[in-house]
């Protein structure tokens, strides 16, 4: 969506409220100080910094944890101004029911602006967990965090220092009543951080009031965008995902391409691309998860095959008013990685017939032909075209020609693989309208050699143990 109507989508939306401020002005006021914004597409840009501050238990973290989740297909790091709080000395452990940890010194800002500066030009840093309980840092592991494409900075007085807020290309202000910010706070000091009802009211009313009056309402200028109700309201979260993936220059690609599925990303899914997308995972690994993943999609691809219904009688003498698998079915698989999901196919299509197509690859641009062998009725049949990695769209389009020349509707065929890149989603949709393609993941774009970025390398030799980096392990005796 382009920005404008963005705006006037927001405009006409009572639920989020613009500090008077159009959403070009975000980048216009953040420009001369502030980074440019983003696009993922471009590796050597910085990542897009968004700014969240509001009360204590306003709702920051849980419309964090939102805007996360829709943006799953991105690298998303979140960083908590709560992990720069300074350490307490032992006196002042002591007595700290007398320590202001509402108050902006509280906070080690110079280590929070080293950690931001390494993150915006790309660098691992360690972020250190703050222990609520014991009031210190370094009892939790640090948090390695890497390469990002959006970086979330969250807390309750990010806006005050005017360096950290020049960081910013987004800020977000999460304004919630007073009464509703306490009683989360009694449940939450209470119930996770086990402390005395009697000392949160203290602290409440000698600290964290006073500052919020003092020092964190008058940031509330600064922000953007104000979002009242944080995590319940929907239209200000999707606006703000929207607004962030358009300056990244992701626009949602099924809604170009009505017809590309992506298969609903949970952390099981997420958690299983980590695994093979990682360098240093084992052929072993690579396998299971890859395997997987590939069953996943193979059974999100049957649910788009045509159906008719059925009624059976169930053993109770009931009907059961159902439906009927589709049967003219086929697989092709583009040699040699779509051969990795000719078993999850066959494990979910008793008996299916699979062709093969073998296509030439060099430097991706000459495609050629070199071997087919296909079922001689393929043309009456729905085909799952097989192929782990959809890039330029090359041999993509190359078999889908093959199909179409043996008489194979492009409505019957259904293009299955585990990561896809944008570029080869546009090849293939814009040259077959009318298939459909079905993937567990969209990545970043394609590198100057063509190949999918992050990717996960050579699926082929990584799956089929060609790749001679791997160690092998032998069946022990
Ligand atoms: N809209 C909401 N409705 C009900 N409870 C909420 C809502 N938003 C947050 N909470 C709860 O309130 C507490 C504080 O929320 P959190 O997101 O951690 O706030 P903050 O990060 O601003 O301190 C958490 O226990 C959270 O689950
Ligand atoms: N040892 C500490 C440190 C901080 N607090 C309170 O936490 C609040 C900030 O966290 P949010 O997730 O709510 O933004 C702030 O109001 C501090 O008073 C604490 O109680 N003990
Ligand atoms: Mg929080």
């Amino acid at each position: 969506m382009g920005t404008n109507s963005a705006v006037d989508l927001m405009e006409f939306s009572s639920e989020v409220h613009f500090s008077g401020v159009y959403m070009n002005d975000i980048e216009q006021r953040n420009a001369g100080t502030e980074q440019p914004t983003t696009s993922a597409t471009d590796m050597n840009k910085q990542p897009f910094v968004i700014g969240v501050a509001g009360g204590a238990a306003s709702g920051k973290t849980s419309v964090c944890d939102m805007i996360i989740q829709q943006l799953h297909d991105q690298r998303v790091v979140l960083v908590n101004q709560d992990s720069f709080y300074h350490n307490l000395t032992e006196e002042e452990l002591i007595r700290v029911q007398d320590y202001n940890f509402d108050h902006p010194e509280a906070f080690d800002t110079e280590h929070l602006l080293r950690v931001m500066d390494k993150l915006k030009c790309g660098q691992a840093v360690d972020i250190p967990k703050y222990d609520f309980k014991g009031c210190k840092s370094g009892v939790f592991p640090a948090r390695r965090v890497n390469l990002a494409d959006v970086i979330i900075l969250e807390g309750i007085l990010v806006f005050h220092d005017p360096r950290v807020r020049a960081l910013m290309n987004m800020k977000i202000f999460v304004d919630t009543d007073a009464d509703i910010r306490l009683a989360r706070r009694i449940k939450r000091d209470t119930a996770d951080n086990a402390r005395d009802i009697g000392a949160v009211l203290d602290q409440y009313s000698k600290f964290v009031k006073p500052a919020f009056d003092d020092f964190i309402l008058p940031t509330k200028k600064y922000a953007d965008i104000i979002i009242p109700r944080g995590r319940d309201n929907h239209v200000a979260i999707d606006l703000i995902v929207q607004h962030i993936r358009t300056k990244l220059g992701q626009h949602d690609l099924c809604k170009i391409h009505p017809n590309l599925y992506v298969i609903q990303s949970t952390f099981q899914i997420r958690g299983m691309h980590t695994l093979i997308r990682d360098s240093q995972t084992t052929k072993h690994d690579f396998i299971f998860y890859s395997d997987r993943l590939i069953r996943l999609v193979v059974e999100h691809g049957l649910g788009h095959l045509p159906f008719t219904e059925k009624q059976v009688f169930t053993p109770t003498g009931s009907v059961y008013s159902g439906v009927d698998f589709c049967k003219r079915l086929c697989g092709v698989s583009i040699i040699r990685s779509g051969e990795s999901m000719e078993n999850a196919l066959r494990a979910c299509c008793k008996g299916i017939k699979i062709g093969k197509i073998l296509i030439h690859r060099e430097g991706d641009n000459g495609q050629q032909l070199i071997y087919e062998k296909l079922p001689k009725d393929i043309s009456d049949r729905h085909v799952l075209l097989l192929d782990p990695i959809l890039g330029t769209g090359n041999s993509a389009v190359q078999a889908i020609s093959l199909l179409l020349k043996k008489g194979v509707p492009e409505s019957n065929i259904i293009f299955l693989n585990l990561i896809s890149a944008p570029q080869g989603v546009h090849e293939v949709c814009k040259s077959f309208p009318r298939i459909k393609i079905v993937t567990s993941d969209i990545d970043i774009g394609l590198n100057e050699d063509f190949r999918v970025i992050p990717g996960m390398g050579e699926f082929g030799d990584r799956y089929f143990g060609t790749d001679d980096d791997q160690q092998e392990v032998l069946p022990s005796q």
